[in-house]
């Protein structure tokens, strides 16, 4: 089943206003975050924050992901055992480090007792799992039936690797596209990561569009004035739903039974094409239907 993830929402989980505040706002998913946004102090009382929240409810068909901190780190324990409690849709694990990480969430979640239903999403963002990047994929299915998407934290690559953020990411391009082909290749979905200067609208709109043409569902977001960009950029457009209803026509044809490639509006079309035309098209109902939803503003 097609899930839309345009825009997906970190709160920090210490932010009572921001936890609020989320249910009004039209992003696709809402990341309740315990590490980096989370002062050490504050770690149990955001844990708190966010039980509450999640209990509570309130936040219609958006997705609601807990990101917990680190499987070295001290919080973990509590972390965990707060995500089984909390049953979101999702889990996500920041600085995985390969396999072996995998495998020791998996046995957390079990050891607690956690739901089935709750997807295991990581983050990418070690030089460490940049390198074991396949392996880490590969865990997805028969290893790990949870395991269903990568998020990239494009911070922490800095931090570690010294690869510099700049505008047009040209020196990560690469790192991103062999994520996005190991995701691919396991059939994982992969975000993009947050764009921090929330005021600079252009150059959000710009990475959003560079995400969406590097084959990335959708982008994590700091800040609310991000959704709307994020919303339409990661949308088929209508020329693009256009088009995808013309390659099914085409294909629906009589003279088309039998073909594999066919002549349509001058150029050639495969029944590759038809299969992402009917992916777009699934997509747009998804998005329709995510959006109708009557709890979002
Ligand atoms: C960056 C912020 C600290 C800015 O906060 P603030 O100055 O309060 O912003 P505004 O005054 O412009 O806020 C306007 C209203 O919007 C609400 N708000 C702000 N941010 C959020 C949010 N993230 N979710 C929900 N609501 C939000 C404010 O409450 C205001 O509402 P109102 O009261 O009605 O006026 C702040 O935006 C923030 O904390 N953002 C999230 C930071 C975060 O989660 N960081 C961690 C994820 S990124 C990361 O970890 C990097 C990654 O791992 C990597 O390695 O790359
Ligand atoms: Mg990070």
């Amino acid at each position: 089943m097609i899930r839309p993830r345009r825009s997906v929402l970190f709160m920090p989980g210490s932010n009572a206003r921001a936890l609020e505040k989320a249910r009004s706002l039209p992003a696709d998913g809402v990341i309740f975050d315990l590490e980096d946004s989370v002062a050490p102090d504050a770690k149990p009382a955001a844990r708190a924050q966010i039980a509450q929240a999640m209990a509570q409810g309130g936040f219609g068909g958006r997705e609601r992901i807990i990101r917990t901190n680190a499987v070295a780190s001290a919080f973990w324990q509590d972390d965990s055992a707060l995500v089984a409690q909390a049953r979101p849709d999702a889990y996500l694990v920041p600085k995985v480090t390969g396999p072996q990480d995998i495998a020791a969430i998996g046995a957390r979640l079990d050891a607690l007792g956690a739901d089935s239903s709750i997807k295991l999403w990581v983050m990418i963002e070690t030089p460490l799992a940049v390198l074991s990047i396949a392996e880490i994929a590969a865990c997805a299915g028969e290893k790990d039936a949870r395991l269903a998407a990568f998020v990239i934290g494009p911070n922490d690559i800095s931090l570690d690797t010294r690869i510099r953020m700049k505008p047009g990411r040209a020196e990560m391009v690469s790192l991103f596209l062999n994520c996005v082909i190991a995701a691919r290749s396991y059939g994982i979905e992969i975000l993009d990561g947050p764009y921090s200067d929330f005021s600079d609208a252009g150059g959000f709109a710009a990475e959003c569009a560079q995400a969406r043409d590097l084959g990335f569902d959708g982008k994590t977001l700091i800040h609310p004035a991000q959704i709307e960009a994020a919303n339409r950029i990661f949308k088929p457009t209508d020329d693009e739903l256009a088009e995808a209803r013309g390659i099914i026509a085409a294909f629906a044809q009589p003279e088309a039974a039998g073909k594999g490639a066919i002549r349509h509006e001058g150029r050639m079309v495969e029944r590759l094409h038809a299969e992402m035309a009917r992916r777009t098209l699934a997509m747009a109902d998804a998005i329709a239907k995510l959006e109708q939803d009557t709890t979002r503003a």
